[in-house]
């Protein structure tokens, strides 16, 4: 056998365990960001009992940016939700938040965080806003707390936010008087309200129908748009990705592919929507195939490998790959 005989067949004897999960970090996504986690941990002790909520989570949102954060209930959303708007700390690894490292801020420093670098907007309405208060009142609120803008112009910013939600018809009614939808618009002008430099949304139509989930799905886009706040949706809801240009899926508590949407021209000039799937490889060379990938195949245990010119090969363990496969 001659040496590339050697090497041939060594490409294609090659297995990988299929392990549950590996961790995530893409390379073009180890660079700055807005929102920048690396090999993020969370672990939960309980009655001496461990959960790893994060096991290596790695994310990078860019500045501007719109991404949804889509996963199953368990595998991790509302803990990364959690740390990325400072209400709790991780165990490992690191968050930088526009410039905020959150491992090792203090006190005060996490107040001013909370208040104006990050808005957010949960999923129960109730959380979201004050039941007492207006709309615009509600919105107002965090403007007198800031005290950033002159009092003489906050009317005028109070209507300028419930316009760009299109909630300025509900500007004198309580959260009680107004629709689901209404209530997390609202609560989207009062997250934006100090022109914060993150948006973050927790499953915010968790408690929505399908058609009010789009309208605040497209509200959160359109404030994307026009403010430029670096947005991240967290949802169980696999459709957001219809809503947004990247979708990261997380899976036990790593991310794992990421979908990529964007409109094209074709030939006669229409447009096209084209999604792309792509699975996230970390700094060792781990990647999670798509569960439905390893469905469609029955892929388990191990898998056969194949290096190639340009692209890696997979198969099933117990079958060999034509030289038309490959
Ligand atoms: N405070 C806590 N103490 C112990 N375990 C926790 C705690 N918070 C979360 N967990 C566990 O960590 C894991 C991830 O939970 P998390 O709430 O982040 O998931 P999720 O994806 O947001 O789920 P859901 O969509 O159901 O809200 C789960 O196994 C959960 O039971």
């Amino acid at each position: 056998m001659t040496d590339a005989g050697t090497e041939e067949e060594y490409a294609m004897s090659t297995t990988i365990e299929l392990t549950d999960g590996a961790a995530a970090t893409p390379s073009r996504l180890v660079g700055g960001g807005e929102i920048r986690c690396v090999d993020l941990v969370r672990i939960f002790a309980t009655d001496g009992v461990e959960v790893q909520a994060l096991q290596g989570l790695t994310l990078t949102v860019e500045p501007g940016e719109i991404v949804a954060v889509v996963g199953a209930s368990g595998s991790g959303k509302s803990t990364l939700l959690t740390i990325l708007s400072g209400l709790d700390t991780p165990t490992g690894g690191s968050a930088v938040v526009a410039g905020t490292d959150l491992l090792t801020m203090g006190h005060a420093e996490r107040v001013r965080y909370q208040r104006a670098t990050v808005g957010f907007v949960w999923q129960q309405t109730s959380r979201n806003l004050l039941p007492y208060l207006t709309a615009a009142e509600n919105v107002r609120l965090p403007l007198e707390l800031a005290g950033t803008l002159p009092r003489r112009e906050r009317a005028r910013r109070v209507t300028d936010l419930l316009d760009l939600l299109e909630v300025g018809h509900a500007a004198d009614r309580r959260p009680g008087e107004m629709s689901g939808g209404e209530q997390q618009r609202t609560a989207i002008a009062v997250a934006i309200a100090n022109d914060p430099r993150v948006l973050l949304a927790d499953e915010p139509t968790g408690e929505l129908d399908e058609a009010t989930s789009v309208e605040v799905l497209e509200a959160l886009r359109g404030v994307n748009r026009e403010t430029g706040v670096t947005t991240l949706v967290v949802t169980h809801d696999p459709t957001v990705s219809e809503h947004v240009a990247r979708t990261i899926q997380i899976r036990d508590g790593r991310t794992s592919t990421e979908t990529l949407r964007r409109t094209e021209l074709d030939e006669d000039g229409a447009e096209r929507h084209v999604a792309e799937e792509f699975a996230v490889v970390d700094r060792v060379g781990r990647l999670q195939l798509p569960q439905d990938f390893v469905q469609a195949l029955d892929l388990r245990d191990r898998v056969r490998l194949a290096l190639e010119p340009d692209h890696v090969g997979v198969w099933p363990a117990a079958q060999r790959p034509t030289e038309e496969d490959r």
